[in-house]
């Protein structure tokens, strides 16, 4: 392996410190204490444990946390009114529905309803809108993280190739559009993209955002490149359940100048900047100097 490693890990933790001691000065500065509400509808395993670790992360970075959990047959009607609520207290800056949502639920209409300027999953469509022409945005925290690891490794990313592969709303989409903020020239590629291995063999950076394990191979990987991988799964192997992304790191760092792992390497870096938009959210709310650096 010749990689550079990046960890994610390390990366969220220090994101999460800068965060809590923004936060402590907020509070003793101007009386103000950033509040994230968290709503889950169902009993969805890997949710439950997301939800609980934003609660704990949320506290430990000294902002408050609200937590709703609702049953799996919660009418959109009872979540449309919880959302409706949310939006109308003062004391909660940021809202995140955890998605998947139940099949019952239309998703969109649920996230359309929160208000755009507490969305701290940066998915409501005015928030698409915003980051689309480049205007001041809530910006969905996969993505923010990616971008945030990427600055760090390079300094700038004028003028680099990118190639994302994965088209979803929520980390696909956004990433090329914050890889094109960033002067990145930008290639959203997909399953149907012909030759995808020489397409992405031509990605100074390359975010594998597919939700398939280990799809992208060390030969479809540009010596020395970037690989971001954003991938979550979790697969079979000998009997046991493991967790694998969309790159099969072995075969990739092997020719990648610098690579994420999986577990420890995006995945933290998602509820670090949860907090950090929950901050964002909060000091825009009050009129307040926004954090450097913990912004796209
Ligand atoms: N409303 C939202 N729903 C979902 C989002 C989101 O950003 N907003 N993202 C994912 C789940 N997610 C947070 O909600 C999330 C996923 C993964 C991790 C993480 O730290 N992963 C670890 C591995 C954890 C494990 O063992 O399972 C890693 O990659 O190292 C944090 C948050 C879908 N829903």
């Amino acid at each position: 392996m010749s990689a550079v490693v990046i960890d994610g890990k390390a990366f969220a933790a220090g994101v999460r410190a800068r965060v809590a001691s923004h936060v402590a000065r907020l509070s003793e500065e101007h009386g103000v204490v950033p509040g994230l509400a968290v709503v889950l509808v169902g009993e969805d395993p890997a949710s439950q444990v997301y939800v609980r670790n934003k609660g704990v992360q949320t506290v430990e970075a000294g902002m408050i946390s609200f937590e709703h959990k609702l049953a799996a047959d919660t009418s959109e009607a009872d979540l449309l009114a919880l959302v409706r609520a949310l939006n109308a207290d003062p004391k909660v800056h940021g809202i995140l529905v955890q998605l998947p949502l139940p099949g019952h639920v239309n998703a969109d209409l649920v996230i359309n309803t929160i208000d755009p300027a507490k969305d701290v999953d940066g998915f409501h469509i005015s928030n698409v809108g915003l980051l689309g022409t480049g205007q001041k945005a809530m910006v969905p925290c996969t993505p923010l993280g990616c971008l945030m690891m990427l600055r760090a490794y390079h300094g700038s990313l004028a003028g680099m190739t990118a190639v994302v592969v994965g088209r979803s709303n929520i980390v696909g989409k956004p990433m090329a559009q914050l890889l094109l903020g960033d002067s990145c020239t930008v290639t959203i590629a997909h399953s149907r993209t012909r030759d995808l291995a020489a397409v992405c063999r031509g990605a100074d950076i390359l975010v594998a955002a597919v939700g398939r394990p280990e799809m992208i191979s060390g030969d479809m990987v540009k010596p020395g490149a970037t690989v971001i991988d954003v991938g979550i799964n979790r697969v079979e192997r000998d009997g046991k359940t493991r967790l694998v992304g969309d790159v099969d790191f072995a075969s990739a760092s092997a020719v990648a100048g610098a690579i994420t792992p999986v577990p420890g390497g995006v995945g933290p870096m998602t509820i670090a900047c949860l907090l950090a938009n929950t901050l964002t959210a909060c000091c825009r709310a009050h009129g307040l100097p926004e954090p450097e650096g913990l912004t796209a």
